[in-house]
C-alpha cells in the first residue's frame, strides 16, 4: 500500500531531519533524484544524453532550488542546461552558483528543449499558476517533468482552479503528498526519493493491486454457497428496474456465494439471473450477511420503510443513490440501525452535500477531509464517488482509489459499484477496506469494458470476473 502525507506533516518531519543533517544535504538528494529521472526521460525519449537540452523552469523558493541543482548535476553528463528564473532575485542562490559554474545557462525566455523541469512552485504552492509561468508553461512542447509536484495543482488537495503543469513524470521527496494520487493524471509517473523522514499515520493509503488480491474473498475447499456470505439487494421500482438488474447482477459477478434480490423488479432480475433467489419484500428475504440499499428504488414512504427495515437487521448495509437521498430526507432511519454495526455510504457529491450540509459539513476542495468529517459524524463509512474515489472510515482510516480513465463516467456506474461492495460486505471485510477493494476492481472492470471506446454498465457488469481474475490471478 502507497501513502499520503498532507504538506503540513511533511514539513514537520522534514524539518527535524534537517536540524541534523548538512546544510544542503537534502536538497542534493532530491536534485540527484530529478536528475536521474531527467536522464531516464532524455534516454528513452531521444537514444542519449549527451548534447540533449534542458530548461528548467525555475521559481522563487527551494523547489527552484531542486530544480537548479538538477541542471548542475545534469552539465556533468554533458547535457545542456538552460534556467528561465521566473522571480529573478528570489531564485535560490547556491543551486543558481552550482548550474553557473557547471556551465548552465540562464535564459530570458523559453528555449527549445528535449524535456521541461517544472521547479515553479511546490509544497508552498497556493493557487493556480501565475501569470508569467502560465504563458511559458502554455507555450512548452517538451514533455515536463515535475520537481516534487506538479506547479498550479493544489498539493493537498489536487485542486486546479486554473492554469496547471500537467506532467509527464514527478519526483517526489520524503513522502507522497495528497496531490499524488488525487490529480494523478497531472503527474505522470511517479516516483518517491526517500529522504529517511519518520513520518506520522498517514492522511490516507492507496491500494495497489496486491493489496486487492490479499482482501478479496476466495472460496476455499469448505466453502458452499451460504459460507462465503449471501448478499442481499433491494434496488430498483417500477420506474427503474434496470437499477435492481445491473446491482443484483454486479454481485452475482462478484462472488460465488449466493445473491438474493428484494423488491419490485423481482420478474426482471430472475429473468436476466436465474441464479438469483428472489422475492417481493425484504421482510420475505430470508437471512443475508449484507445488504445493499437503494439504487433506483425511489424516495417516497415505501422506499424509506424498506430502508428501515433493512437497517433493522443487524447486517452491514451498503446504502447508495434514492437511499442516500431517503437518509437525508429522514434521519430518524438511522436510529433504526445497530451502532456496532457498518453501514457503508456511496454518495457523489450532490448525494454527499444532501447528508453533509445540514450536519454542518461542506463538501469543498478537500475531499479527503470532507468524507472523513462526514464519516465521523455519522458513525459510518463513506465512500465518496469522484475521479479519485475517497474511502473515509468513521475511525479516521481512509483510502483513495486513483481513477486512470473516464469511461465509467456513464449511466448505472454506480450501481455496480454498490453490488460489489455488497459481495464484500457479505463475505466479512471491513468496510473500509471493502470499499476500497470495490473502487479498484471497479475500476478496473471499467477498463476492460471501454477498451479505448464508450461502454455501457451492462458491459461493466459483465467484466467484473475478468477484473477480478486480473487483480487476484
Ligand atoms: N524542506 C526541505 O527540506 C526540502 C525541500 N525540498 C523542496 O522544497 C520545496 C518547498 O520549498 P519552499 O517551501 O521554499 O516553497 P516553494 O518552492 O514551494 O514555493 C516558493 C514560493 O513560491 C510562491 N508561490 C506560491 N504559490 C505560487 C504560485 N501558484 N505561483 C507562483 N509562485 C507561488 C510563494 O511565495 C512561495 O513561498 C519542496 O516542494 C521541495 O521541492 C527538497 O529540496 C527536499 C528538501
Ligand atoms: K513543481
Amino acid at each position: 500500500m502507497r501513502s499520503a502525507w498532507s504538506t503540513h506533516r511533511i514539513r514537520e518531519a522534514e524539518e527535524r531531519v534537517l536540524a541534523v543533517t548538512p546544510d544542503g544535504a537534502l536538497m542534493r538528494r532530491a536534485a540527484w533524484g530529478i536528475a536521474r529521472q531527467a536522464l531516464a526521460m532524455l534516454r528513452e525519449r531521444t537514444g542519449g544524453v549527451a548534447g540533449r537540452r534542458v530548461l528548467l523552469l525555475v521559481g522563487a523558493g527551494n523547489n527552484g532550488g531542486d530544480a537548479l541543482w538538477a541542471g548542475a548535476f545534469l552539465r556533468k553528463r554533458a547535457v545542456a542546461v538552460d534556467a528561465l528564473l521566473l522571480a529573478p532575485e528570489r531564485a535560490h542562490a547556491e543551486g543558481l552558483a552550482a548550474l553557473r559554474s557547471a556551465g548552465g545557462r540562464v535564459v530570458q525566455a523559453p528555449t527549445r528543449a528535449d524535456l521541461a523541469v517544472d521547479g515553479i512552485v511546490g509544497l508552498s504552492a497556493r493557487g493556480p499558476l501565475r501569470p508569467a509561468a502560465a504563458e511559458v508553461v502554455a507555450r512548452l512542447d517538451a514533455p515536463v517533468l515535475a520537481v516534487d509536484l506538479p506547479s498550479g495543482v493544489d498539493p493537498d488537495t489536487g485542486a486546479v482552479d486554473g492554469p496547471a503543469v500537467t506532467a509527464a513524470a514527478t519526483v517526489t521527496f520524503g513522502g507522497c503528498k495528497p496531490v499524488h494520487f488525487l490529480a494523478a493524471e497531472r503527474c505522470g509517473a511517479l516516483t518517491l526519493v526517500d529522504l529517511g523522514l519518520d513520518l506520522p499515520d498517514p492522511d490516507f493509503g492507496v491500494l495497489d493491486r496486491a493489496d486487492v488480491a490479499a482482501a478479496w474473498p476466495l472460496p476455499g475447499a469448505d466453502d458452499d454457497k451460504y459460507t462465503q456470505g449471501v448478499v442481499g439487494i433491494t434496488a430498483g421500482s417500477s420506474t427503474y428496474p434496470g437499477a435492481a438488474v445491473l446491482a443484483t447482477g454486479s454481485a452475482v459477478r462478484a462472488t460465488s456465494g449466493m445473491v438474493r434480490y428484494a423488491g419490485s423488479a423481482a420478474e426482471e432480475v430472475n429473468r436476466r439471473y436465474p441464479e438469483v433467489v428472489v422475492t417481493g419484500s425484504v421482510g420475505d428475504a430470508g437471512r443475508v450477511q449484507a445488504w445493499v440499499a437503494g439504487p433506483g428504488m425511489g424516495t417516497g414512504h415505501p422506499a424509506r420503510d424498506v430502508l428501515r427495515a433493512v437497517l433493522e437487521q443487524g447486517v452491514p448495509v451498503c446504502v447508495d443513490a434514492d437511499g442516500i437521498t431517503l437518509l437525508a430526507k429522514h434521519p430518524e432511519l438511522w436510529d433504526a440501525r445497530d451502532p456496532g454495526v457498518p453501514v457503508l455510504l456511496t454518495p457523489h457529491d450532490r448525494e454527499f452535500a444532501r447528508v453533509a450540509e445540514p450536519r454542518g459539513i461542506e463538501l469543498g476542495a478537500d475531499r479527503v477531509a470532507a468524507a472523513k468529517a462526514l464519516a465521523a459524524e455519522l458513525g459510518a463509512t463513506v465512500l465518496l464517488k469522484g475521479h479519485a474515489t475517497v474511502v473515509a472510515g468513521p475511525d479516521g482510516r481512509a483510502l483513495v482509489n486513483p481513477a486512470r480513465s473516464h469511461w465509467l463516467a456513464t449511466a448505472g456506474s454506480g450501481d455496480v459499484l454498490s453490488g460489489v461492495v455488497g459481495a464484500l460486505l457479505a463475505a466479512g471485510l471491513d468496510p473500509v477496506l471493502a470499499g476500497g477493494a470495490a473502487a479498484f476492481v471497479h475500476v478496473r472492470a471499467g477498463e476492460l469494458a471501454a477498451a479505448g471506446a464508450p461502454t455501457s454498465a451492462s458491459k461493466v457488469v459483465d467484466a467484473v470476473p475478468d477484473a477480478i481474475r486480473d487483480v487476484v490471478g
